[in-house]
């Protein structure tokens, strides 16, 4: 017998953005963990300015995916980024990503300002920050709606409060493509909503293209332009959110019988 799992299908007031091109494109795309497959020969295109959701269940490679994506994995096949920048691999500069999570030793005594001179600086932090630096953190958290944090310890913050720490950091410098991954897991429902408002707004101000892995199908039903569907590291589906979020598709991708329950925003 399968579950019943409601979701709340979301119909924003303007969907179906036009297509764009696409930014990335990846062409047979394969990686390996510990010796086996875990990715295989996945082409997918992320359109340039949207927002694109990587869906699957635990384990289907999505992480991973975002991995090699980012050039932390290395990766048969092709990621070819079209944003004018002469390389054939993602440098950092041009990508930012959100981490699912990130394990900070409570031991360490680090305020966000620490956190963020480290990461910024790339220099021991005991040569300090400048005034240029600390302006700009503040301006960075700022943008995210966290500026009241910069001296609180980082092991202090909330989830949601923390990873809006990690959003600014990967906002800077502007990316051409924003990687999040499950940003906003263990974080309740109102900051949920508000985290994704805010990468929403983040994506309509400054066309950044995003390649997002939610778990939340209500999240990806909401904001996602396109949807990419992963089981056992092949790409099972695509499409549109309202063509892939079907009961028909989901007991297909997730092996459970989802009801969908459509409201409209005004
Ligand atoms: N270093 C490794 N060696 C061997 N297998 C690995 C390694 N890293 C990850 N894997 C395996 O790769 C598969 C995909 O993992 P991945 O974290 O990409 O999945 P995911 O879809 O992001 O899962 P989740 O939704 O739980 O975050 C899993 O079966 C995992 O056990």
């Amino acid at each position: 017998m399968t579950a019943s799992i409601p979701l709340t299908q979301v119909v924003p007031p303007d969907q179906g953005r036009p297509p764009t091109t696409p930014l990335v494109s990846l062409r047979d795309v394969c990686v390996d963990r510990g010796g086996r497959p875990i990715i295989n020969k996945v082409t997918a295109d992320l359109a340039r300015g949207r927002i694109t959701a990587l869906i699957g269940l635990n384990g289907s490679g999505k992480s991973t995916l975002l991995r090699a994506v980012v050039g932390e994995f290395p990766y048969r096949g092709e990621i070819l980024f079209r944003c004018g920048h002469d390389h054939t691999h993602p440098r950092p500069d041009h990508v930012g990503y959100v981490p699912q999570r990130l394990t900070i030793d409570p031991r360490l005594p680090l305020t966000v300002r620490d956190l963020m001179g480290l990461a910024l600086k790339r220099l021991p932090l005991f040569f300090g920050l400048g005034r240029a630096l600390n302006q700009k953190i503040a301006v960075l958290l700022d943008q995210v709606g966290v500026g009241d944090l910069i001296d609180v310890p980082v092991d202090g913050l909330s989830g949601g409060q923390l990873q809006r720490v990690l959003l600014s950091l990967a906002l800077e410098p502007q990316p051409e493509l924003l990687l999040l991954d499950e940003p906003a897991s263990g974080i309740d429902f109102k900051s949920q909503q508000s985290f994704y408002d805010l990468i929403s707004d983040i994506n309509r101000r400054t066309g950044v293209t995003i390649l997002l892995v939610s778990h939340d199908l209500t999240v990806v039903s909401r904001f996602a332009d396109h949807v990419l569907c992963l089981r056992d590291g092949v790409i099972h589906c695509q499409g549109h959110p309202q063509q892939i979020l079907n009961p028909h598709t989901l007991a297909d991708i997730f092996g459970a019988e989802m009801g969908l329950f459509a409201h409209r925003h005004d």
